[in-house]
């Protein structure tokens, strides 16, 4: 998989070579570029915002750098994700689907956002996924871009060590993870619930689906609708 992520701050991806999609890189799964959307702003200032039409707070990212950033960085069969918070909620379902993409490519607005023109003229070339990391507003797209890579990239097969784990995770199945122990089994008057030391496989696997099935009652009943009834 192709990565590219163009923003004004193209330095808030180097934690990609520390975390899960930097080894994905290494072992050549996931190839990562990030791109200074101002390489593409023709004025001797590289100037990337303007005033807003209609008015209003603020200043909306000008459409001429975006456009030939998009040009020169969209392959056919790129993907192009902009974060943003009038977008789509970002889910499990939608990671799972990126996941087998061929080039995905992030346009990381600042500033009060980009240009609708630039989305609705990318959309008459590439698929256009507007999606939102949560209700809730941050001051730019790249925190959502580095979240969703690394959502999407552990899930690209062959690169976690572990692919069994991806099975029980949250939301997986519709449910919140059961909850985790270790040694020791005894720490600060807490113990270790007894029936995971019992060896029992099926009376412990009942134990953590009746956790995940509670904790989501408790925590999201927006999703208990029929999750892992
Ligand atoms: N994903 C994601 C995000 C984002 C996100 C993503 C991308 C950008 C680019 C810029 N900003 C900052 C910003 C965007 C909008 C506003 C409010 N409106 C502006 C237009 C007129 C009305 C009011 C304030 C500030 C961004 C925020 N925030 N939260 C998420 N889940």
């Amino acid at each position: 998989m192709r990565i590219d992520a163009i923003s004004i701050f193209p330095d808030y991806f180097a934690p990609l070579d520390l975390s899960l999609p930097g080894k994905a890189r290494r072992a050549g799964l996931v190839d990562f570029t990030a791109h200074d959307l101002r390489g593409w702003a023709t004025d001797r200032h590289r100037t990337v915002d303007d005033t807003p039409y209609g008015g209003g707070a603020g200043m909306v990212m000008k459409p001429e750098p975006w456009g030939e950033a998009l040009d020169a960085v969209c392959t056919d069969a790129a993907v192009l994700i902009v974060p943003t918070p009038s977008g789509a909620p970002f889910t499990h379902a939608d990671a799972v689907d990126l996941s087998g993409a061929e080039h995905l490519v992030f346009a990381c607005g600042r500033y009060e956002g980009i240009d609708q023109r630039v989305i609705d003229h990318a959309a008459t070339r590439w698929q256009v996924r507007e999606i939102s990391l949560g209700d809730f507003v941050v001051n730019g797209g790249e925190v959502a871009a580095l979240a969703i890579i690394e959502a999407v990239v552990r899930l690209i097969p062959g690169f976690m060590g572990n692919p069994e784990s991806l099975a029980e995770e949250s939301h997986a199945d519709g449910l919140l993870e059961y909850p985790v122990y270790t040694k020791p089994a005894h720490w600060r008057d807490l113990d270790v619930p007894e029936v995971l030391l019992s060896g029992d496989h099926g009376r412990i696997a009942a134990w953590r689906r009746e956790q995940s099935r509670a904790r989501t009652r408790q925590r999201r009943p927006d999703l208990t609708h029929d999750a892992g009834e």
